[in-house]
């Protein structure tokens, strides 16, 4: 079924976007349906990240609205801005630890920074959230006592410890091996359906991410080439959702950033640097 704006947590509506003269989005529309695990895919530099940020309100949209919950994000006053950032959870490449505190700490603190509650019931709060990522064990660890994979999965219990409605991913798979890969796919998937969360991936990684998403939005040239399931996208006749999905090294997208052409480039000292 596709997504309608009343089922839709997050909207964009002919927003455009860029930074200085570079426009990165050209008017995008889509929808992240409530409750489901949406990937946003393309190619790099296409403005993936930049969807994050429009989001999350760290950039605002030139025009056109960007609705979090049925508000324009763009337009809340910065205490509203605030609140809806709380329901956010944001967990960027690589996670970012704080390496000076434990596992607990580090998923206590944001519930340190932005409530009131008593430390014993943080307490029950921070072992939950690492319980739902299997790390309720390693809580005494340092950050340098686990590997790249735990870590991931510390981050993910601190983006989760403000129980957010949106989780959103920057490349959570990013230099992962196949194995905690997996993992890290399979826990995605598993507390978007328990928490009851709705999910935004960015990632590179087309199979994982395909295997876990009910929802598809491609990202090319400042604009949408495909959004659906992952069954529709993978059919889709476009040529560059084709080649996207595809992985295919020719097509719409050029391999060759745009040079002169190689008989003019090469044996031919005049115009290249010597
Ligand atoms: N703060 C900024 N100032 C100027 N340009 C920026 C800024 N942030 C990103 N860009 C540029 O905007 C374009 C889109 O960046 P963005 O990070 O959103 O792309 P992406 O699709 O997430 O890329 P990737 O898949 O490589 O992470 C890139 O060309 C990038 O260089």
């Amino acid at each position: 079924m596709d997504p309608s704006p009343a089922t839709s947590l997050v909207e964009f509506r002919d927003v455009v976007f860029g930074y200085g003269d570079r426009a990165i989005l050209d008017g995008v529309s889509f929808l992240v349906p409530r409750g489901k695990v949406t990937a946003l895919m393309g190619a790099s530099g296409g403005g993936k990240t930049t969807v994050l940020r429009l989001i999350g309100g760290q950039v605002r949209a030139r025009r056109g609205e960007v609705l979090f919950d049925g508000h324009d994000v763009g337009r809340m006053p910065p205490d509203a801005l605030y609140a809806a950032r709380r329901r956010m959870g944001m967990l960027f490449q690589f996670g970012a630890l704080f390496t000076d505190m434990s596992v607990f700490d580090n998923v206590a603190f944001p519930l340190r920074e932005h409530t009131r509650l008593s430390e014993g019931l943080i307490r029950d709060i921070v072992l939950m959230k690492l319980d739902a990522v299997g790390l309720r064990g390693a809580r005494e660890l340092m950050p340098s006592e686990v590997s790249g994979g735990m870590a991931r999965r510390v981050a993910l219990a601190r983006a989760i410890a403000l129980d957010p409605d949106l989780v959103m991913y920057d490349e959570p798979f990013a230099g992962l091996d196949p194995i905690s890969l997996g993992t890290a796919a399979r826990l995605i998937r598993q507390l978007n359906d328990t928490l009851g969360l709705t999910s935004v991936i960015v990632s590179h990684d087309l199979e994982e991410t395909f295997r876990i998403a009910d929802h598809v939005i491609i990202l090319a040239n400042g604009g949408i080439a495909a959004q659906g399931s992952p069954d529709a996208v993978r059919a889709s006749a476009d040529p560059l959702v084709h080649q996207f999905v595809n992985a295919l090294p020719e097509g719409p997208v050029h391999f060759h950033y745009p040079a002169v052409a190689v008989e003019a480039d090469f044996g031919n000292s005049q115009g290249g640097r010597e």
